[in-house]
């Protein structure tokens, strides 16, 4: 049987992933808060019904202060459950009382109906100023952007930023990262048509 393809670009990136992980989880609980301050402020100008969001993995994030606030606020959420590898990921809706499903790769779904997304919050390893970001590997979040031509909003420490990161052909920028420091517009828009 012929062995899997894997490109230079995977291979850079494997490493990357490792290194940017240590770097994030050297975070502080302060960082995190400003972080999640920004990133409710640049959601609350946005008029999108639907947030998709995710349930953290550990070391990761945690984005669901944030979206109890949301709710609060009349907006609702969605979480991913992820899929066989190769697929995009689908959303279900969380609201308070909904039980959590173990999903793969250690990931948290909700229990709800499936919701199409108008907003997506996308975590990452790493981030570059034009909009490139290194996820955990899966192809996912770019699976995802491709079908649902939503905008994307990339969170993460400043810390995590990188000069160029390596851009394969699947991937889909990001049209704003928010970091605990700064909120980055990048001018791309992942529209419909
Ligand atoms: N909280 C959270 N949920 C999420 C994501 C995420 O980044 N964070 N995803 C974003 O796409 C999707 C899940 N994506 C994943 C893709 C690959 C692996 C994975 O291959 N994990 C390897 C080790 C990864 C490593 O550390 O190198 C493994 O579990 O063996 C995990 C999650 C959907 N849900
Ligand atoms: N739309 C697509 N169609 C086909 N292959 C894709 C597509 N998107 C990504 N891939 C492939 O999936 C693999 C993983 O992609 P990549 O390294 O960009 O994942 P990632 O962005 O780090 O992960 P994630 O989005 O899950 O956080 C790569 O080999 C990439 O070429």
């Amino acid at each position: 049987m012929a062995a899997p393809q894997i490109s230079e670009i995977d291979l850079q990136k494997k490493e990357l992933r490792r290194q940017m992980a240590e770097r994030r989880n050297a975070a502080s609980r302060d960082m995190e808060a400003a972080l999640l301050h920004r990133l409710h402020n640049v959601i609350e100008a946005q008029s999108a019904s639907v947030i998709a969001a995710v349930w953290p993995l550990p070391g990761e994030i945690d984005l669901r202060p944030l979206c109890f606030q949301l709710l609060k606020a009349g907006r609702r959420i969605g979480f991913p459950e992820t899929p066989p590898k190769g697929h995009p990921l689908l959303f279900r809706e969380w609201k308070e009382s909904v039980p959590m499903c173990e999903g793969r790769f250690g990931t948290s779904y909700p229990d709800g109906p499936e919701v199409i997304p108008d907003l997506v919050l996308v975590p990452f390893l790493a981030f570059d100023r034009t909009g490139y970001r290194l996820g955990y590997g899966g192809g996912y979040y770019d699976r995802t952007l491709a079908k649902l031509k939503i905008p994307a909003i990339g969170y993460g420490f400043s810390i995590q930023e990188m000069e160029a990161l390596p851009a394969g052909p699947y991937d889909i920028p990001l049209s704003v990262i928010v970091t605990e420091k700064e909120t980055i517009k990048t001018g791309f828009h992942n529209s419909k048509g």
